[in-house]
């Protein structure tokens, strides 16, 4: 079986409820007006969102991001609702299935719809996806709600995307991952994850093509700086059922490094024999940014009258830092990938240009034209101008004296400097007078420039790929490719976290543009005073968080909450709920080292896990000491026990080592889960194995497992109870009746008499968890994964009428079966209580 999505998750309707409110302040269906929203009001009718902001026009205009005569059909189909996406899960065990539904059945039974947009079919995978697993649909997202007769195909969507069989993604942010290049063997760090769709799709990556009971070697360390989004990315990423993530919760910026300072590099080489690692260093790195947002217009449309320059200007250094951050974490030979679903140069160029000259030489920008020739792409540009103030600026040196906190050289294609003290130390009357908001006048009168002043990098810039919507029905997005090849630059000045957390607001020159490799052993090291007061900036320029979440929003089905989806809108991504500005000095963490997370611990009592391996009869070939984690320390009273792989295993040690700087949020699989049972303390283990832990473990267990005929199976599924003398297959009941109460595994079969097979487990196998109780068998599956189930069973099975059991037959038996079932129901859920709790 693969890692994902098909085995169920009991439970998930519960953390969808909970949840709900933090996928309402997604960005996802914002062509609905909020009723926070000004321009709108609870008694006046609906009004279509403003789709222009000439502040916008005239911006990209003449940053040519597009060609002048382009440029009629790039803004009408930016103002355009954006098409729906979705991914399927390539790891998961029902992706051929989903796949095959998409081609044979909803491709043709979707082309009758009324498609606006002109387009020739209804629904077609992105043709530079590989293998057909990502989907463009013709319809909206709102089309989609609304249209009944799309109602089929929407919950389809729906249902596959909670299950995590599906994910609904906008289509160019499928694009960073893939150019990400990653391996399952790979770690990977995902520095601005939430709400986490790249996340899921490297997750899928590093989990493709293994055996059942496998698992990578790599990991996915997924990080926010946001505790919500961090909740939202934990919902999101729960869907993939993986051993292998670490969610955590710092300032990309400021990410740890988690050298162990004790490992002399003499010790290092015998430390990592013994399979520990003694610095946290990735393979791969994704610096999916924070930004403006603006390629996100399609879909969030209350953009386009938040949009202003300052918003790419504010976020600018802020983006450097991460970036820079990120490479320092990234092993030599290693590849970062740079993106934002901006279109302003200055979030994009500018930020790249800049981390080729810090890093001088050790990082290249790769050409990767080659690379998925069939997604359209623009080069990047060598030649932009900066405005400030309603002023288009060519150069650094232009830029007047009182503006230079906000306005850096690294935003010019250059980056020079031009440090003539008596350069333009004055300010334009007519400049103050019109901008002091910080917004763009709208008569531009005094703003033209000489284009024969405009810088031109000298740096491969046409090696960054521009994604813009007109070129394939799709939202804008930038992505850099980025290699290290060699070691980054050591300066003199290694600052500390310290120094880092606690300053003093005002530029310091010469801690500026201060960057080290984090093998030398320096905690933080992108070091730019200037650059965090811009950040600061930014933070006040009411940042757009751009992203889609794809999951929960479109599951809720009272989809009322309009007050809070825009309401998110308006709520800066960058409000650092924990930092605080005190006496004009900025803290952070401000509430102690763990703000409320409690820390992740080892789970080694041995006469659980002993009891539970015996149990279960669990081979000695699955690992689980060392491998199970608690938040609980008094292990009598723990209730849930998380598995983790060994990749992530050897990190947590490593935090231990370091005195636990990496503050996680959420990591390991839920294995085993304690299970009280009104009938007493007659099931000699108080542990279950859960759902989304079975795939895992399914292999390796050799007791209290067996086969059931598909029918029977499929009555499981159904009836959630049934009494051991009521199975179709006799044989099953009475062996059913042999395992030991509690927790068992009941695998699909394949004949009628599925019970007397060897139980044999592959790629393809299903099986669920049960509890034995006194007369009966009950199914311990949420319902929506039983739903799940059953309908990838009835397009699986070919009914089979001559042995009695094919599914029609079955069909005819629902009555009989239903009625035996309404009884041990009720006699089974009074004795079972799901612990739920702590
Ligand atoms: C563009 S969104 C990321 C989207 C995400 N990669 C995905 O595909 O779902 C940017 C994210 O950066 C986070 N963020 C903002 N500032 C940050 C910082 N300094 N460090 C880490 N994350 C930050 C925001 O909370 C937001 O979730």
């Amino acid at each position: 079986m693969g890692g994902g999505g098909g085995g169920g998750r009991e439970g998930r309707s519960h953390r969808s409820r909970t949840q709900r409110k933090h996928f309402k302040q997604s960005r996802d269906n914002v062509w609905k007006r909020s009723k926070s929203d000004p321009s709108s009001t609870e008694h006046s009718p609906w009004q279509p969102f403003a789709t222009q902001n000439p502040a916008f026009d005239e911006y990209y205009k003449e940053q040519g991001i597009v060609a002048a005569e382009e440029w009629d059909s790039f803004i009408e189909v930016l103002r355009r609702p954006l098409p729906a996406a979705f991914r399927i899960n390539s790891s998961s065990q029902f992706c051929a299935d989903i796949r095959s539904q998409l081609e044979n059945d909803f491709m043709k039974s979707l082309q009758a719809e009324v498609i606006e947009g002109g387009e020739a079919e209804a629904i077609r995978p992105l043709p530079w996806y590989p293998d057909n697993l990502a989907w463009h649909s013709n319809f909206s997202r709102m089309q989609l709600r609304k249209n009944q007769m799309l109602e089929r195909f929407h919950e389809f969507l729906k249902l596959e995307n909670e299950i995590g069989n599906i994910t609904r993604q906008e289509a160019v942010s499928m694009v960073p991952p893939l150019f990400l290049d990653v391996h399952p063997d790979h770690f990977v760090l995902d520095m601005c994850a939430a709400p986490g769709s790249k996340t899921f799709q490297l997750l899928e990556i590093i989990h493709r093509s293994l055996k059942p009971g496998a698992l990578p070697n790599g990991m996915i360390i997924a990080n926010d700086l946001d505790v919500q989004r961090c909740n939202l990315l934990i919902h999101q990423t729960k869907r993939m059922c993986t051993a292998n993530l670490i969610v955590t919760n710092h300032e990309a910026q400021h990410f740890p490094g988690c050298r162990n300072k004790k490992v002399s590099d003499a010790s290092v080489k015998e430390i990592e024999l013994k399979s520990n690692i003694s610095q946290l260093l990735f393979d791969r790195v994704l610096c999916d940014v924070p930004c403006s947002g603006d390629g996100t217009l399609r879909k969030a449309p209350d953009i386009w009258r938040k949009w202003n320059v300052g918003l790419g200007n504010g976020v600018h250094s802020l983006q450097v830092q991460i970036a820079m951050r990120g490479i320092s974490l990234l092993k030599v030979g290693g590849r970062i990938v740079y993106s934002t679903c901006s279109m302003n140069p200055v979030e994009n160029e500018a930020v790249v240009a800049e981390i080729l000259r810090k890093c001088q030489g050790s990082v290249e920008l790769l050409d990767v034209s080659s690379e998925l020739p069939q997604l359209v792409r623009r080069p990047g540009l060598r030649k932009w101008k900066v405005r400030d103030k309603g002023v288009w600026l060519t150069s650094y040196k232009n830029v007047p004296k009182y503006r230079r906190t906000g306005i850096v050289p690294s935003m010019f294609p250059s980056g020079r400097t031009h440090t003539d003290p008596t350069d333009n130390d004055h300010k334009p009357e007519d400049v103050t007078a019109i901008t002091e908001d910080g917004t763009e006048p709208m008569v531009d009168a005094f703003t033209s420039c000489d284009d024969s002043d405009v810088e031109v990098s000298d740096l491969p810039l046409e090696r960054c790929m521009r994604l813009v919507p007109h070129d394939q029905n799709s939202g804008a997005f930038f992505v850099a490719v980025l290699k290290k090849v060699s070691s980054l630059p050591v300066q003199e000045k290694c600052i500390s976290q310290e120094n880092l957390v606690t300053r003093n607001d005002e530029p310091n020159k010469e801690l500026s543009n201060q960057v080290t490799e984090d093998t030398n052993g320096s905690e933080v090291n992108v070091v730019d005073d200037t650059n965090e007061k811009f950040a600061e900036e930014a933070l006040e320029a009411n940042l757009i968080d751009n992203e889609e979440d794809g999951a929960g929003l479109e599951t809720d089905p009272c989809d009322t909450s309009e007050k809070n989806e825009s309401e998110e809108a308006q709520v800066p991504v960058e409000k650092e709920a924990d930092s605080k500005r005190i006496g004009g000095k900025r803290k952070l963490q401000i509430q102690g080292k763990w703000k409320g997370v409690d820390p992740v611990l080892f789970f080694r009592d041995e006469t659980i896990i002993n009891s539970i391996k015996a149990f279960y009869g669990i081979e000695e070939s699955f690992p689980l000491n060392g491998h199970l984690v608690s938040r609980n320390s008094d292990t009598n009273h723990v209730k849930r026990v998380y598995y983790v792989s060994k990749s992530v295993k050897d990190a947590l040690e490593l935090n231990f080592q370091v005195g636990q700087q990496l503050k996680i949020t959420s990591v390991g699989l839920k294995m085993f889960e304690r299970q009280t049972s009104r009938e007493g303390n007659t099931a000699p283990c108080s542990f279950r194995i859960s759902s989304e832990g079975l795939p895992v473990i399914l292999p390796y267990v050799t007791k209290q497992i067996l086969h059931a005929s598909p029918v029977d199976f499929k009555h499981l599924l159904q009836y959630k109870t049934i009494k051991f003398a009521d199975f179709v297959d006799a044989e099953f009941g009475e062996k059913a009746t042999k395992l030991m109460m509690g927790c068992c595994v009941i695998v699909l079969g394949k004949g009628s008499k599925a019970s007397s097979d060897p139980i044999q487990i592959d790629a393809s196998t299903i099986a669920i968890g049960c509890w034995k109780g006194r007369g009966s068998l009950s199914v311990m599956v949420s319902a929506i994964d039983c739903q799940e189930l059953l309908e990838r069973l009835l397009i699986r099975m070919e009914p089979e009428p001559e042995n009695g059991d094919s599914l029609q037959e079955n069909n005819g038996n629902t009555d009989e079966v239903k009625d035996m079932d309404d009884n041990g129901k009720k006699e089974e859920s009074e004795r079972i209580k799901m612990d739920s709790s702590g």
